[in-house]
């Protein structure tokens, strides 16, 4: 839904897709103007103000740089930098649809789209335009709205937050994701270091290519290279068939190594070999073949303190950390809790039919002090768990039980990390036994992946 009081302005020398705009807009808006010479543009604006400005890249007068349509998007800018102008580009070219947004640009359409991404995408910038005049009559708005990534196809992404760090990130996402800069993600357990990953690919210029994720974590030694590398036939025992390695599917695309940290070095060796020559051998052969891969690597270890126990290759890291994320604890993200508690309890709502519950402030105090150490994803299930068994509409301290941790208030100090050890192992014993064994059910209990899981079993010898 957009508004029936927004008025927008589609400006294109093509008057096909004016007509088609136009018709797709009149019943959901209170006015559409439509203009096929750009050169009109600034007398228009001269005289009325649009909530939304469609503005063409490309004009058949130029050549099809998309210079033209900078050049008009810098004279909408100059003239109200608060215009809120959406691109459009026949040409699927991303490059230059990122620029646009460098440029003052609030989002951008491919040609040909989707009605319902078109609209979808409209409303988005209505709600934009709506929150700049309302910050500019001085009345407080929130000054973030989630992160909202899109790919070719229009998908939306939410990178939700409003706390300071994750601005610079999505600041970040905006500057990296269309280079094929290297980029390394760090941070615990469930603070969204994939969500990240995906959301760099999408955003980048490989995006209609493959995205391909391995846990490197979950690998055992005998699968490592077959899996990264691929094998012929018979190149060991299991290998009955011929096996295309995970760098060859990438191939064009974006690999996203997962936890790096965890593997050995031995294997750290063979990445990194792999990482300088942009080249693979299959296990079997002797044939190296040529990589054209986007890195994204992220882990939860200390990789930098390791790094100096020499325990990770420093070489290594240099190879992949052109660029770093740091995703800090949601603990430490204050009033992101809230947010993403809100957005989750209106995700499940919907999944569950119910109605949006809201939260009483007792509850809202016990959630920013809960240590939440699965991070987001564990606030995800409690919020579903919430929503799930909740009897009222709105949601009490009760309704979310914390049996795992104990509330932990802020500031967590050095000095605790012993303690806060023993009450991990403590916790996981408790939720393993609870669930009878069942590692899959104690994982979601704990917000963290089977992996992860597994990992920590070991950590603490149980
Ligand atoms: N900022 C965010 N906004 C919305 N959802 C988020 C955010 N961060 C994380 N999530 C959600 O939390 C869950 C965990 O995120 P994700 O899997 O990306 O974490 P991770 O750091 O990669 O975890 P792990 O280290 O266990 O692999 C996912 O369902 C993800 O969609």
């Amino acid at each position: 839904m957009i508004s029936k009081n927004a008025k927008i302005l589609i400006v294109d020398d093509d008057t096909d897709v004016l007509l088609a705009v136009k018709m797709l807009l009149k019943p959901e808006v209170k006015e559409v103007v439509t203009e096929k010479n750009p050169e009109k543009l600034m007398s228009i604006l001269a005289k009325d103000k649009f909530d939304v400005i469609l503005l063409d890249m490309n004009y058949k007068s130029a050549l099809n740089t998309g210079n033209e349509g900078f050049f008009w998007l810098k004279k909408i800018m100059e003239k109200d930098k608060d215009a809120v102008v959406i691109m459009i580009t026949a040409y699927g070219d991303v490059e230059l649809a990122v620029r646009s947004l460098k440029e003052g640009a609030t989002d951008f359409i491919l040609k040909p789209w989707r009605n319902d991404k078109m609209l979808a995408t409209i409303a988005d910038a209505y709600q934009k335009s709506q929150s700049k005049s309302k910050k500019n009559g001085s009345v407080e708005v929130k000054e973030s709205s989630p992160v909202t990534i899109k790919d070719n196809s229009g998908t939306f992404m939410d990178l939700i937050g409003e706390s300071e760090v994750m601005m610079d990130v999505r600041k970040k996402i905006e500057k990296v994701a269309p280079t094929d800069a290297n980029i390394l993600i760090l941070g615990e357990n469930g603070t969204g270091k994939e969500l990240i990953a995906r959301a760099l690919h999408k955003f980048s210029l490989r995006a209609d290519k493959p995205f391909v994720s391995v846990d490197l974590g979950a690998l055992t030694d005998t699968l490592f290279e077959s899996e990264l590398f691929g094998h012929k036939k018979g190149a060991y025992t299991d290998a009955k068939e011929d096996r295309v390695g995970r760098f060859e599917v990438a191939s064009g695309g974006t690999l996203f190594l997962d936890e790096i940290g965890n593997i050995s070095m031995p294997h750290q060796a063979k990445l990194l070999t792999a990482l300088q020559n942009r080249q693979i051998t299959r296990l079997g052969t002797n044939r190296p073949i040529d990589v054209d891969i986007r890195l994204i690597c992220a882990t939860n270890m200390p990789i930098y303190e390791m790094a100096t126990q020499n325990k990770f290759r420093k070489d290594l890291i240099y190879r992949v950390n052109t660029v770093e994320i740091m995703l800090p604890p949601l603990r430490q993200r204050g009033n992101d809790i809230v947010v993403l508690a809100e957005h989750f309890a209106k995700i499940y709502a919907q999944k569950y039919n119910k109605a949006v519950p809201q939260f009483e402030e007792a509850t809202l105090r016990k959630l920013k002090q809960y240590s939440w150490h699965g991070n987001v994803r564990e606030l995800q299930h409690a919020v579903e768990r919430a929503v799930i068994m909740a009897e009222r509409s709105v949601l009490r301290p009760d309704d979310f039980n914390f049996t795992q941790f104990e509330a932990t208030p802020e500031p967590m100090g050095q000095a605790e990390a012993m303690r806060l050890d023993e009450m991990e192992k403590n916790t996981i014993m408790r939720v393993i036994e609870k669930h009878q064994g069942n590692i899959t059910k104690a994982a979601r209990e704990l917000g963290i992946t089977r992996t992860a899981l597994y990992r920590r079993l070991e950590k603490h010898d149980i």
